[in-house]
């Protein structure tokens, strides 16, 4: 079901008008539905419990990269939702939702020593070590900490995939982990170490995957290392299966089902004994938002001799509040709040930024609409607020939380003050 509908020809977040919600917060402004959230997180955790004990004690830990907001993240940790982290400041965001630190993955090609002695002190459920240089410096902190984490080792299965080339984490050339001979001799060292505790392996091969192959090779991968190491005397407990499940972005695009692939991982790693942990970013918050935006002006280019004429629609969104399209030639639909009657009409969808870049797409057929008019563009819930600039001091775009009738600014919109503020002026430019 899909939470973001009309009612009475009105489009809205579940039972929220957004024409009354932008005149209340304004535009442009991200909306989330908790309803969706939570059916998201529940499908895939209805999913695991189908496959019964194939894949172990499983933590689903939601990947804070996609959607960072405390109200977001504490919406999932009511459902017992975990979070895969990428810095310190996503661990302190998880906290504050209320995500127990035993629930909390932390990832990511160059954590500093600062964060992972934040990270040990806190207690976190795992390190996934990206490097050697890396294992390096964790056991020195580790000591220096007295603490004996629990690590798992990121592999680069050399299976890279996802919707773009710029979103692909498990191919040859990527930065993302260790290619699999030398994961399997870290390990082999870690182990010998006394001050961290290797229980596993990693792997994430890339985002908006959209067909179960990839990412079976790479699960196959694991379980064929995890055997390797045991034959080692080796323990490996826990397998972290990244992320990296697609959504459909566009009406009738097909992906595979969140049931499908876990019942693939589960087939993959039936009888290995390990606990699985799933890092679903986008597949949780992608289709759970929205950004709101309004209709600023048509602007009609006419033709000329060197070509074609352009119908602009400029927006008061813009490539600093949803970076995707400009960043990936990624797709969002844009869909009137409101629809008006009449003949569907191809647009060149722009925002007011100072870059050719700032275009969300180009010739768009859609409904027709006016100056004024409210658009939606959905699928905005996953990496869309979280990317977001200040970008010729646009103020930060707010978002909101929607609850059946109820709502939330959940991270407001800073005045010009707020953000003027935040600067200080060199004391040699203040006149005496
Ligand atoms: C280590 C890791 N886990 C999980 C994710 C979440 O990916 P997605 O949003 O595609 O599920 C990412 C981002 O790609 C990641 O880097
Ligand atoms: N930011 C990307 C996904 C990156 C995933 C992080 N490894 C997107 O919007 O599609």
């Amino acid at each position: 079901m899909n939470h973001f509908e009309p009612i009475d020809g009105i489009l809205h977040a579940e039972e929220v008008s957004l024409i009354d919600l932008a005149e209340t917060v304004g535009t442009p402004v991200y909306v989330y539905s908790t309803a969706t959230l939570e059916r998201h997180y529940r499908v895939l955790a209805e999913a695991v419990a189908a496959n019964g004990k194939a894949l172990g004690d499983v933590l689903i830990a939601f990947a804070v990269k996609a959607n960072s907001n405390v109200s977001v993240l504490a919406t999932l940790a009511r459902l017992g939702c975990g979070a895969d982290t990428v810095s310190e400041g996503e661990i302190r965001r998880a906290l504050k939702a209320g995500i127990p630190a035993s629930r909390i993955v932390f990832s990511g090609v160059g954590k500093t020593d600062g964060e992972l002695a934040y990270a040990l002190d806190v207690g976190v459920r795992q390190i996934n070590v990206e490097s050697p240089s890396e294992l390096d410096r964790l056991i020195v902190v580790a000591e220096r900490s007295a603490a004996c984490p629990d690590i798992a080792i990121r592999v680069n299965p050399k299976v890279g995939a996802g919707g773009h080339a710029k979103i692909t984490t498990g191919g040859e050339g990527d930065k993302f982990g260790i290619p699999v001979d030398e994961a399997l001799a870290l390990y082999a060292r870690a182990a010998s170490s006394h001050h961290v505790r290797p229980v596993g392996l990693a792997c994430h091969i890339g985002s908006q995957i959209t067909d179960l192959a990839p990412l079976e090779a790479a699960f196959v991968l694991l379980r064929q290392m995890t055997m390797t190491l045991r034959e080692q005397g080796l323990e490996v407990s826990r397998l972290d299966l990244g992320g990296g499940l697609g959504v459909p972005y566009q009406g009738g695009a097909m992906t595979a089902a969140p049931a499908d692939y876990v019942a693939m991982a589960a087939r993959v790693l039936d009888g290995l004994d390990v606990d699985a942990v799933f890092e679903p970013g986008r597949l949780l918050a992608a289709n759970a938002g929205i950004l709101l935006s309004r209709v600023i002006q048509i602007t009609e280019r006419a033709a000329d001799a060197d070509g074609s004429g352009r119908r602009f629609l400029v927006l008061d969104a813009a490539m600093n509040d949803l970076i995707r399209p400009a960043m990936y030639d990624a797709f969002h639909e844009v869909v009137p709040v409101t629809p008006r009657s009449g003949e569907a009409v191809s647009y060149d969808i722009v925002g007011p930024v100072c870059e050719t870049g700032d275009t969300f797409a180009r010739d768009r057929t859609m409904p027709p609409v006016q100056p004024g008019d409210l658009v939606a563009f959905t699928g905005a819930g996953a990496y869309g607020a979280v990317m977001s600039s200040e970008y010729n001091t646009r103020p930060l775009v707010p978002e909101v939380l929607v609850r059946n009738a109820d709502w939330a600014v959940v991270r407001p919109r800073p005045s010009y003050e707020d953000i003027l503020d935040r600067e200080a002026t060199a004391g040699w430019l203040v006149k005496a």
